[in-house]
């Protein structure tokens, strides 16, 4: 199955809601994991259900980095504020750079999420 993480920032929590919403029928086909509370706010607003890590700045970045390095994921939804500094910057990083190391598409805006959902939704009708 499709496994997927979901992240954003809390500037960026409504969009991420949003594009749950339009892509509801199709994220529901797949395995997904999130950060604490965009995976919570994903599940009390939309009919998702999604695995649960620590908060980003606590960890959670790592932890979805850590799927990553285990070969576990098939794509990131990191919906990132680029207006704001934050404190685990070092850990957004981590999770960027261990995406480039074993080629994840990662999708850090709305339209390249969509792109990214709209590709992984290919691979499903492919297998
Ligand atoms: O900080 C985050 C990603 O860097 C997101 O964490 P939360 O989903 O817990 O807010």
């Amino acid at each position: 199955m499709v496994r997927v993480a979901l992240i954003a920032h809390d500037e960026e929590k409504a969009e991420i809601i949003d594009l749950a919403r339009s892509y509801e029928d199709l994220l529901s086909t797949f395995e997904l994991v999130g950060t604490g509370t965009t995976g919570k706010r994903i599940m009390e607003e939309t009919g998702l259900t999604v695995e649960r890590k620590q908060s980003g700045p606590i960890g959670g970045d790592l932890m979805i980095g850590a799927e990553v390095a285990e070969d576990k994921l098939d794509g990131i939804v990191f919906l990132r504020d680029p207006l704001t500094a934050q404190a685990h910057e070092p850990d957004i990083t981590a999770l960027l750079r261990i995406c480039d190391v074993h080629d994840i598409p990662l999708a850090t805006t709305r339209s390249s999420a969509e792109f990214l959902l709209d590709g992984l939704a290919r691979r499903t009708d492919a297998d």
